[in-house]
């Protein structure tokens, strides 16, 4: 199947309005995090190498065929293979975010995390939205290694957190990886200001009825 005009236009819009959202939220800075979103054909189109998520142009989103070689518009963000290897692992996927969000990126950074489940479900919508969320290990920004240590657990998790860095999430739609971006960011900045209080996350009980 040929992924339509209509279908690449409109994606590309969403693409920079999405990016935009995030950016003037302070929910990724800079030239930091990047966006893709697979297409129908296969295709995936993905923002620019130090491109600002603030100022997307929708003709200069970089379009790379299936095996993630470059088609058309500009340098691609350098974690292009680590987009490509959650599509990869995750059929059902059409949209990857990546961000710099400073709750989740402090998170990333804690040294006595549960690197299987680095955050607990202190909320229905953190379970519902993010589920369980692995810390990958550390590896320079579009370090080939980083790609291949989410891979490993992209087939069973949808959220990662990547240490000392930030979130990579998919989801069926851009709009479910945003908001699955964001919950994570807020779980991250709870978790934080309940530091050093006792606290009742949801039992195991609790959080299992959510994942079903
Ligand atoms: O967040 C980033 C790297 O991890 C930003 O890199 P790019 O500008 O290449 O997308
Ligand atoms: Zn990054």
């Amino acid at each position: 199947m040929t992924a339509t005009i209509s279908e690449e236009t409109r994606a590309r819009d969403e693409i920079c309005k999405v990016g935009r959202s995030l950016f003037e939220r302070r929910l990724t800075m800079g030239s930091t995090g990047n966006i893709s979103m697979r297409l129908s054909d296969g295709t995936l189109l993905m923002t620019p190498t130090n491109a600002s998520l603030g100022d997307l142009d929708p003709a200069r989103l970089s379009l790379l065929d299936s095996d993630g070689a470059h088609i058309s518009g500009d340098k691609p963000t350098k974690e292009a293979f680590l987009h490509s290897c959650m599509y990869c692992e995750r059929n059902a996927d059409h949209a990857v975010v990546h961000l710099h969000s400073t709750h989740s990126v402090a998170v990333s950074i804690l040294a006595d995390v549960d690197p299987a489940d680095v955050l607990p479900p202190l909320t229905a919508y953190f379970v519902m939205r993010v589920g369980r969320l692995p810390l990958i290990p550390y590896f320079a920004p579009g370090d080939r290694d980083l790609a291949l240590a989410v891979k490993k657990e992209a087939g069973t998790h949808h959220a990662v957190l990547l240490a000392n860095h930030g979130p990579v999430v998919s989801g069926k739609t851009l709009r479910e990886a945003q908001y699955a971006t964001e919950e994570l960011e807020e779980t991250a900045r709870l978790f934080l200001m309940l530091d050093g209080r006792p606290i009742r996350p949801l039992t195991p009980a609790q959080a299992d009825a959510l994942r079903k």
